[in-house]
């Protein structure tokens, strides 16, 4: 069987290295493009560890990088790319907008003008449920009107505007937009994970700090949300079903020749209280928190 080669961008990141685990297992060989801004060479030695040497390939690199891309889409023939390659804190987007902007947009940007070079037409989208902004309907669908509460939010939805934009009168281009709810978890081996640089901004890596003693206690941002507890709901999905949704993208990009824009998360809430009860029923591990009124995230 031949396979197809896929370029991942960003493919050392969380979503990115279990997607690669997911892909291969599928049977699909895979590039990994990862400047390590925010990962580590490890990571690929530990993907080799956990599927085997023979269908990976890391080149250290950045997608905002025209040189680099065209090189890459040169030395290989791609069916097409997973784009997980960018920025993603909400807070670090406040201080920073510029190389969101650059990094996000340029990236991507890039991207596209490498993959028409190529002809590679196409592109599995990393989105995300932020690009309902502010939307309060629960379950929330594909169909919401969108909107950008802050920078990191606006590169989403401009991202995806600039793909429907693209894709509008040339239906060469299949786009597969992938708005992420909360990936949480880790493939069952725990060769990989979530391990973000510094202190961490999501709430299960920071619980995970709680409970190994490097950091005293959770925060909990906001005790009087109109939710059930008080504390914010989010819908969490498993990083290996997210990874999974990647390789169903794909296949649906080849079975139909068309694109899609689908939700991937559960459809079921869980509150920060609900989430810490969880976490110390299977962990047995005791997780000090003190809650605080309001959100600290977008100060
Ligand atoms: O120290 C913390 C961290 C988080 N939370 C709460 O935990 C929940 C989950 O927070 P977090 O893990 O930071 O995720 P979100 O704020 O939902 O943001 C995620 O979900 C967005 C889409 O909805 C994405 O755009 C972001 O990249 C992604 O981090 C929220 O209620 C937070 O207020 C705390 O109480 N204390």
């Amino acid at each position: 069987m031949t396979r197809h080669t896929i370029l991942l961008t960003g493919g050392l990141g969380y979503i990115g290295s279990h997607t690669a685990v997911a892909l291969v297992e599928a049977g699909y060989q895979v590039v990994i493009l990862d400047n390590l801004s925010n990962s580590e060479r490890s990571v690929f030695d530990a993907l080799g560890t956990l599927v085997g040497p023979n269908h990976l390939t890391f080149i250290e690199g950045d997608v905002t990088d025209a040189a680099t891309l065209e090189r890459v889409f040169s030395d290989h023939s791609f069916f097409g790319v997973v784009h997980f390659a960018a920025l993603k804190s909400v807070a670090e987007s406040e201080a920073q907008p510029l190389a969101y902007l650059e990094t996000n947009i340029g990236g991507l940007l890039t991207l596209l003008r490498a993959m028409e070079q190529a002809e590679v037409f196409n592109l599995v989208f990393s989105s995300s449920a932020t690009v309902y902004g502010d939307q309060e309907i629960f379950p929330i669908p594909e169909t919401a009107e969108r909107s950008a509460v802050n920078t990191y939010g606006f590169t989403k939805l401009s991202s995806e505007q600039m793909l429907e934009r693209v894709g509008s009168n040339d239906d060469r281009w299949s786009f597969g937009v992938l708005r992420y709810f909360n990936p949480i978890g880790a493939h069952e081996s725990a060769a990989i994970g979530e391990r973000p640089n510094g202190i961490p901004a999501n709430l299960l890596p920071y619980i995970d700090r709680v409970a190994t003693g490097s950091l005293p206690e959770l925060v909990v941002y906001g005790d009087d949300y109109p939710t059930p507890d008080g504390t914010g709901v989010r819908d969490y999905i498993h990083v290996m079903d997210l990874a999974e949704g990647h390789v169903r993208s794909l296949d649906a990009i080849e079975a139909t020749g068309e694109g899609h824009t689908v939700n991937i998360g559960t459809g079921q809430g869980y509150s920060v209280l609900e989430v810490i009860r969880a976490y110390e029923a299977v962990s047995g591990i005791k997780i000090p928190y003190r809650a605080v009124q309001g959100t600290l995230l977008f100060i």
